[in-house]
């Protein structure tokens, strides 16, 4: 069974005159972990949030953990990690009350809660932040409370929408470390627009533009489709422009 397989899937944004931001997406995706890459308005977003739950499928079908997205969503909601882009949260909030806030909506059974808050934030190098106000942190301590909060229940399936932003060198070096330890055991799918990351973290690369798959394939695949008239301080980097530039409608930025 393939943690994520969606077929011809399909997702509107705001509203009636939205658009289609996500547009006949096929994917299948199991164990590893995979990085989504693309260009600014590609849909990366909207597919993780769609993947998340949080947002519906217009059309096409989408199966989570061998669930239907139409299906009962509560059980897969309780096997999923989600970082967003952007999250909220009370700036009183504690770091270890936060993530067990998070744990609590995820329906973890509350004696394991506990336990389970201070493996993630050991994870995440901030155990000795967890007394400490949310509001006291930095923008890249915030975005590790916000890993701890996704991987806190050990998800099957984690989503992780730009977690690297913020971050200083080691912490970068360590969030790798971090993810292919989860992706021995879970789909793991990191939106981001750093293509070394992808290079040194991920076993496999999904590249999507203007709403649908252009390549899924491991990063030295991707680095052969470029050549040395691409665009690009590596041969990933090249890969990629060869590819969004073959489909591109945009212009010169
Ligand atoms: N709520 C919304 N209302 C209208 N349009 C939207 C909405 N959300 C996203 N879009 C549009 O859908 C397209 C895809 O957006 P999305 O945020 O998914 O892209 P992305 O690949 O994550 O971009 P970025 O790399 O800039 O974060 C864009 O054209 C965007 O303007």
């Amino acid at each position: 069974m393939q943690a994520i397989q969606a077929d011809n899937l399909v997702v509107r944004v705001g509203g009636r005159k939205g658009r289609d931001a996500v547009n006949g997406l096929s994917l299948g995706l199991g164990r590893g972990v995979h990085g989504l890459l693309g260009p600014n308005g590609a849909g990366k977003t909207t597919l993780i949030r769609t993947l998340a739950t949080v947002q519906s499928p217009t059309s096409g079908t989408l199966s989570l953990l061998g669930t239907p997205a139409g299906g009962k969503l509560r059980p897969v909601r309780r096997r999923l990690g989600y970082l967003p882009q952007h999250f909220g949260y009370y700036k009183r909030f504690k770091v270890r009350e936060f993530v067990e806030y998070l744990a609590w909506l995820k329906e973890m059974p509350p004696a394991l809660i506990p336990k389970a808050v201070r493996e993630a934030l050991e994870r995440v190098g901030l155990s000795d932040r967890a007394e400490d106000r949310m509001k006291s942190l930095s923008g890249g301590m915030v975005r590790r409370v916000g890993i701890a909060q996704a991987i806190v229940n050990e998800p099957e399936l984690l989503l992780l929408d730009e977690p690297t932003v913020g971050l200083d060198p080691a912490q970068r070096l360590r969030f790798r470390e971090l993810v292919a330890e989860l992706g021995r055991e879970a789909c793991v799918l990191i939106s981001t627009h750093l293509v070394e990351d992808v290079a040194a973290a991920c076993t496999d690369v999904v590249l999507v533009n203007e709403g649908s798959l252009v390549f899924q394939g491991s990063p030295a695949d991707l680095a052969t489709a470029g050549t040395a008239s691409h665009v690009g301080d590596s041969p990933i980097e090249r890969g990629y422009t060869a590819l969004i530039s073959a489909k591109s409608t945009g212009g010169a930025w």
